[in-house]
């Protein structure tokens, strides 16, 4: 085969087509067998083919017992196995009276042989032979059930994951995302925020993952646009894995920096799948970021696409690093709400940012991001979640000196949750009672503390309920704790 695949490569064009359609007209006269290939990455090879996902899992859920070499993963919960056929392996399989054979097969492009940087281009892919006289059955009955029970597998092993985008580039348009287990536990239930603001924003969120049809019917994308800003430590990183725990969606953290241009932006974006929130953080702090390098690159413009051309076949990420990132906002723009953008359907988009007067108007216009949230200081009302969350306890007659101050000091939520987080563990009623004062009495400390303080500049509780003032006039340093 190898033989023949380089021996290929020196026929002009046309006598290769030509060999190729005869070839298969003479096996086509004696070879009873129709085959149907399902390759990993079909077509533009940008997105890994939903059909052949569907085979792996349904192909996965019969070979246990009877392929000989399987390959094993980590299931949905991490508490079991999955097993998939490996590579080079047969299977029969049964339906409606017919015999079908599966097998798998992995492929190298022989380009990559004669590369001066030679990288293996893997390409996967499942085959499904059968007898001619099955043809009907196949295409009106089975490649639908395989793709049924395929999907409900699927559905089934799903083990939510966080995503994020590697430096570098890679040229076989190979996933650019790595990920790890999503296994955040905010929700909004211990969400400290404006109880009726929490109740709009996760019927809002509801109303978006049911709206599939609405959508359809508008003429718009399926997604959704959020803005969450306010102070550090105000809650938007928690708010961003709530929405996502609720939904039940993945998670993509998209670095922006890490993106070397508009294309791999763009590359990123195919790659997410539905069902998924793509957060960009700080996004204040990407475009400041962009817009230096943009200069620089004008400035040296034809030496970096020098550098760019050498780099393309970097291995490691390292170099590619150190050229920057080139995305524009037009760029940008374009991923958020361009033709792009609706490749995939179901998805929440979020920007954070500590400095929402510093983003271009343009970005987060309404209809780019459709939802702003404001996250700001703690409220009385809030102070009572995160009372309820730390300490167990819905009321206190220390609470109504905590309403008191609560109000008018700016404390943000992760400040006031720090105070009330319990110092010491220990057993019985006493004792639980015992932890609830002390650490209500840190807070109201805490808080008191922060009227005299008052020179407008963030402060942070440490393990002692004192306040370390940061960046200016600081109290009592040595037992301020920084995490
Ligand atoms: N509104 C909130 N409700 C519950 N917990 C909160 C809230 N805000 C902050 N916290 C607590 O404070 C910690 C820091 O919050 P978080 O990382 O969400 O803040 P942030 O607004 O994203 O800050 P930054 O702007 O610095 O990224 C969280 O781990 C959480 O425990
Ligand atoms: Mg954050």
């Amino acid at each position: 085969m190898f033989v023949w695949a380089v021996a290929r490569q020196y026929f002009p064009a046309h006598l290769d087509t030509f060999l190729t359609q005869y070839t298969t007209k003479l096996v086509g006269l004696f070879y009873p067998y129709v085959e149907i290939t399902f390759p990993e990455y079909a077509g533009d090879r940008l997105k890994r083919s939903e059909a052949y996902a569907a085979v792996e899992a349904y192909l996965g859920s019969s070979c246990a017992e009877r392929a000989n070499r399987l390959k094993a993963e980590a299931d949905g919960d991490g508490a079991g196995l999955v097993l998939s056929m490996d590579e080079y392996e047969e299977l029969a399989d049964d339906f409606g009276g017919a015999t079908l054979w599966w097998s798998s097969h992995k492929t190298s492009s022989v380009a990559a042989f004669f590369s001066l940087f030679p990288r293996p281009d893997e390409c996967r892919s499942y085959c499904l032979a059968f007898h001619r006289r099955h043809r009907q059955l196949v295409h009106t009955a089975y490649l639908h059930h395989v793709m049924k029970e395929g999907k409900a597998l699927e559905v089934r092993r799903r083990r939510r994951k966080l995503y994020t985008n590697n430096h570098g580039y890679d040229r076989y348009f190979r996933t650019m995302w790595s990920h790890v287990a999503f296994e955040h536990p905010a929700t909004f239930d211990t969400l400290a925020m404006d109880a009726d603001r929490k109740r709009e924003i996760m019927e809002d969120l509801l109303a978006f993952s049911k709206g599939k049809d609405f959508y359809a019917k508008i003429g718009k994308p399926w997604k959704r646009g959020y803005l969450l800003y306010g102070p550090p430590g105000t809650g938007k990183s928690t708010m961003v894995a709530a929405m996502a725990n609720l939904l039940d969606y993945d998670v993509y953290d998209l670095e922006l920096t890490a993106v070397r241009n508009n294309a791999a932006l763009r590359k990123l974006l195919v790659e997410t799948t539905s069902k998924s929130v793509i957060v960009v953080e700080d996004i204040d702090c990407s475009q400041q970021l962009s817009s230096r390098r943009n200069n620089n690159r004008k400035k040296n413009k034809k030496k970096k696409r020098k550098d760019l051309e050498e780099e393309e076949y970097s291995e490691d990420g390292e170099k590619e690093e150190e050229i920057g990132s080139e995305v524009t906002l037009s760029g940008f723009l374009n991923f958020i709400d361009g033709l792009w953008s609706a490749c995939g359907g179901e998805r929440i988009i979020v920007f954070t940012t500590n400095h929402v007067e510093r983003l271009d108007p343009g970005l987060i216009r309404r209809g780019r991001m459709d939802v702003h949230v404001e996250l700001s200081y703690c409220t009385f009302e809030g102070f009572k979640v995160l009372a309820r969350n730390y300490l167990g306890v819905e009321a206190h007659r220390k609470f109504a000196r905590v309403r008191e101050l609560v109000g008018e000091r700016a404390m943000t939520p992760a400040d006031v949750a720090e105070c009330l987080m319990p110092r010491s563990v220990g057993s019985g009623a006493d004792a639980d009672e015992r932890v609830v004062e002390g650490s209500l009495a840190r807070l109201i400390r805490a808080l008191e503390r922060r009227k005299r303080n008052r020179n407008g500049e963030e402060s942070v509780g440490n393990r002692n309920g004192d306040i370390c003032e940061k960046g200016g006039q600081r109290n009592e340093p040595e037992c301020c704790t920084w995490m």
